[in-house]
C-alpha cells in the first residue's frame, strides 16, 4: 500500500566532487513515478565553504525533490568543513562522497554523531575496517551501505528474475566482467585513480562493478546456496605510482561448476558493446558498457544446447533507460529502509561489501599492493 504521505530523506552531503553532484542532480529530479519517498538536501559541507556554496548553486539550488515540489521547506545549507553536517539535527543520513582513503573515517564520524550513512565504493580500504563500520552502525542501530547502485538499476533487478526465476539461460556456469576506462596518459600520476597516497588503482575504483555480477548471478544463483568463492587468483599490472593498472581477478563457485573471469584497467576502454557475458547451459546474455550503468542486455538462446551447438534462436534486446545518471533508484531504495527501519538494506547487505573487501584484500596481498603506512586506520588482526 503506498502511503498518503511520502517518507523524506533529509540528506547531509560530504564532499563536493563530481559523484557528489551526480547524486544531488539525481535526488533533485522530480519524478511521477515515485510517490512513496522524497530526498531533502539539508546540508553540503567541504573543506572550503565558498565551494560548498558554488556546488549548491550549480546542482542543487532548491535543494532535492522534497525541496523543489514545495513539501519540504528546507533550503540546503553551505557548511564549511564535515564536522557541522555530521552534527546538524535537520540531516538524518550522510551521502559520503569523498575520495578512497576518507571513506572509513568520514563514515566513522557521521555514524558517531548518530547518522545514518551511504559510503561511496569501495567502502573501506580494506574487510577489517569496513567490520568495524558496521559493528558500530548496528551497536548504534544506524544504517549503513556501500554506495554499489549498479543493483538497484531497472536491468540489474530484470536480468536476477530472469537469470534465477525464468532461467532463460539454464544454469549459469560463467561470468566474464570487464570494466576498464583509458586514464593512462589522460589524468595526471596524482589524481585519484592513479595516486597511492589515495588508494588508487583500477581494482578498487572499477572493481567493485566486475565483482557485482559475479556476485549476483553466481554467488546468488539458487543452487550455490550463497557459498563464498574459492580459489581466488589475482593478477595486477602495475602503473609507475605503484597502484594497479589493469587488474584480472579469476574465481570458483565449485558447488554449481561455474567460474567467474573479472578484469579492470585504466589502460584501455571495456568495448562499447561487450562489458559483461553470463554463459549458461541454454544460451548467453551480453551486457552493454559502461559497467557501472547497464541498460542493454541481449539474449541469445540456443535452440539445441549441447557440446559445440551453435544453433539460436533471434536474439531478444532488453533495453531499460532512464534519465540522467540514475543514483536516485539507489537513493530510493535507502529512503524506503530508513523509513522501514531497515539497517541494512536487502539488495546491498553488509555480509556481501565484507565478502568485497576480502576479496581485494587477498589480491593485493598476492600482487604486493601495500597501502602506504597509516593510510588504513584499522588492520587485520
Ligand atoms: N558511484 C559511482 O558511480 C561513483 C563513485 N565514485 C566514488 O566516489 C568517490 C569520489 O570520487 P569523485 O567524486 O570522482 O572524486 P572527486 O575528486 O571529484 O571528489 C572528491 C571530493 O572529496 C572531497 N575530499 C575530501 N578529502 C579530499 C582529499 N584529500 N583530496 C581530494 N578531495 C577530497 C573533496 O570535496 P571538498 O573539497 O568539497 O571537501 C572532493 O571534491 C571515490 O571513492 C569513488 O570511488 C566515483 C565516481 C563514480
Ligand atoms: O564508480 C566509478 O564509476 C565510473 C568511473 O567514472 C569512476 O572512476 C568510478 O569511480
Amino acid at each position: 500500500m503506498i502511503a498518503a504521505t511520502p517518507y523524506i530523506a533529509r540528506w547531509g552531503i560530504i564532499g563536493t566532487g563530481w559523484i557528489s553532484s551526480e547524486f544531488c542532480k539525481d535526488i533533485a529530479l522530480v519524478r511521477d513515478d515515485v510517490k512513496d519517498v522524497l530526498h531533502s538536501i539539508v546540508a553540503v559541507g567541504s573543506r572550503d565553504k565558498a565551494k560548498a556554496q558554488s556546488f549548491i548553486d550549480e546542482f542543487c539550488p532548491k535543494g532535492a525533490n522534497a525541496q523543489a515540489g514545495g513539501i519540504s521547506s528546507l533550503t540546503p545549507k553551505a557548511v564549511e568543513g564535515y564536522e557541522a553536517v555530521y552534527n546538524d539535527p535537520e540531516v538524518d543520513i550522510i551521502y559520503v562522497g569523498t575520495p578512497n582513503q576518507a571513506h572509513f573515517e568520514n563514515a566513522k564520524a557521521a555514524l558517531e554523531a548518530g547518522k545514518h550513512c551511504l559510503l561511496e565504493k569501495p567502502a573501506t580500504l580494506n574487510a577489517a575496517e569496513w567490520a568495524v563500520l558496521s559493528e558500530l552502525a548496528k551497536g548504534k542501530g544506524l544504517f549503513l551501505m556501500e554506495a554499489v547502485w549498479t543493483r538497484f538499476l531497472p536491468l540489474t533487478l530484470k536480468l536476477q528474475e530472469l537469470i534465477h526465476e525464468q532461467k532463460v539461460i539454464g544454469d549459469v556456469r560463467a561470468v566474464h566482467s570487464d570494466f576498464s576506462m583509458e586514464f593512462l596518459g589522460v589524468v595526471p600520476p596524482t589524481h585519484r585513480t592513479f595516486n597511492i597516497d589515495m588508494a588508487g588503482g583500477s581494482m578498487l575504483d572499477l572493481g567493485p562493478y566486475t565483482l557485482l555480477p559475479a556476485l549476483l548471478y553466481l554467488y546468488h544463483a539458487p543452487a550455490n546456496e550463497q557459498s563464498p568463492p574459492e580459489n581466488l587468483i589475482g593478477s595486477m599490472l602495475k602503473a609507475e605510482t605503484g597502484v594497479d593498472l589493469s587488474t584480472s581477478i579469476t574465481m570458483n563457485f565449485p558447488k554449481i561448476n561455474a567460474k567467474a573471469f573479472l578484469s579492470s584497467s585504466f589502460a584501455y576502454n571495456t568495448a562499447e558493446d561487450r562489458a559483461t557475458f553470463i554463459t549458461g547451459t541454454k544460451g548467453h546474455i551480453t551486457l552493454a558498457s559502461p559497467g557501472c550503468r547497464p541498460t542493454k542486455a541481449t539474449i541469445r538462446r540456443f535452440t539445441k544446447p549441447g557440446i559445440m551447438s551453435y544453433g539460436h534462436d533471434d536474439d531478444e534486446v532488453i533495453e531499460l533507460n532512464f534519465p540522467q545518471f540514475g543514483l536516485y533508484f539507489e537513493a530510493d531504495a535507502v529512503a524506503r529502509s530508513l523509513r522501514d527501519g531497515q539497517l541494512e538494506n536487502p539488495a546491498m547487505p553488509h555480509k556481501e561489501t565484507a565478502m568485497t573487501m576480502e576479496i581485494f584484500d587477498e589480491v593485493r596481498r598476492q600482487n604486493g599492493y601495500v597501502f602506504r603506512k597509516g593510510l588504513e586506520q584499522v588492520q587485520a588482526s
